[in-house]
């Protein structure tokens, strides 16, 4: 059986206080993106791991896949399998793209040995694998809040708009972002803000971790402002970055940015 999970932007990103736990408390909103992995899982005699295209940096014992068999295996006897992921989402990029492998790979896992779990079940263990992977179970657009794994539905369509994504030769990581962020409570909530026509949205809605991540690599703040040169309605880095999207009325010429960077569009 084979699913495609697919990657994520936050639109907007307040991290508003830390946590005692060690974790911070965030607000954003997620929504959903046409850049998709490829992951399959068929029956066999012993429990394999085995991916193509990008290279997927750590142990395979810690891809998110194997930790999410070992956790639903503890509560239901599991027939070893093979899983195959092509990786085509950008890592280190504030996309998600392991956070929906292991979101997509527990909803393949109750597809295919019919486990019965409902979505409220699935984002609980979907929660426990990492604080980006419980959105991807229903995979909407939502308002997210506490760790980024509480949500609210909101009503937001970009499907009129051209999204387009630029990832340059970057990466960065999550704790790095999280270690350089300073949090502060917000004013206005983003649940709020969202409303405002997306033309405002440039005035009022930020990410957090552009301060200090811009800082420690200019040529993410420098894609940042080509994007908007080419005609940008709104463009911001997502999540944690080094990727940032922008949003335009019309198809782009993005010139000079393709040939330095990864460019996405058609999303
Ligand atoms: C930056 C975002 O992508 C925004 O959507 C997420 O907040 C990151 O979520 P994620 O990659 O699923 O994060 P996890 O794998 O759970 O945690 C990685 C590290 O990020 C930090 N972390 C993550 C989420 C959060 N709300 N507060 C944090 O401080 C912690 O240092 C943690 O050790
Ligand atoms: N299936 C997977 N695909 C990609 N990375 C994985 C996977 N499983 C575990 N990882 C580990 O997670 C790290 C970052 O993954 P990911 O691509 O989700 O990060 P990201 O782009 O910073 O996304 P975000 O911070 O938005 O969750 C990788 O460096 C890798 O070690």
């Amino acid at each position: 059986m084979i699913s495609f999970p697919n990657a994520k932007i936050n639109i907007g990103l307040n991290v508003t206080e830390r946590r005692p736990d060690g974790y911070h408390n965030l607000e954003t909103i997620f929504y959903p993106i046409k850049i998709n992995d490829a992951l399959e899982i068929i029956k066999s005699d012993k429990l394999s791991f085995e991916s193509s295209g990008l290279e997927i940096p750590g142990r395979v014992e810690d891809n998110l896949c194997i930790k999410g068999y070992h956790l639903l295996k503890k509560d239901f006897d599991l027939p070893p399998i093979k899983i195959h992921l092509h990786k085509h989402i950008p890592i280190g990029a504030g996309l998600g793209g392991g956070s929906a492998d292991a979101a997509f790979f527990i909803k393949l896992l109750n597809d295919y040995f019919s486990l019965g779990l409902n979505d409220d079940r699935m984002i609980a263990y979907a929660r426990q694998l990492g604080a980006d992977c419980a959105f991807f179970i229903k995979n909407k657009p939502v308002f997210a809040f506490d760790k980024g794994d509480e949500f609210e539905p909101i009503k937001l369509d970009l499907s009129a708009y051209k999204i387009v994504l630029v990832m340059p030769p970057v990466h960065v990581s999550t704790g790095e972002a999280y270690g350089g962020v300073k949090p502060a409570p917000v004013k206005t909530s983003l649940m709020e803000l969202i409303e405002l026509p997306v033309t405002e949205w440039k005035q009022h809605i930020k990410n957090d971790f552009e301060i200090s991540v811009f800082k420690n690599h200019p040529v993410i703040r420098g894609v940042k402002a080509a994007l908007y040169e080419a005609g940008a309605i709104y463009a911001s880095m997502s999540g944690s970055g080094a990727s940032v999207f922008a949003i335009f009325n019309e198809t782009p010429d993005l010139g000079e940015l393709k040939s330095h960077n990864q460019v996405f569009t058609d999303l």
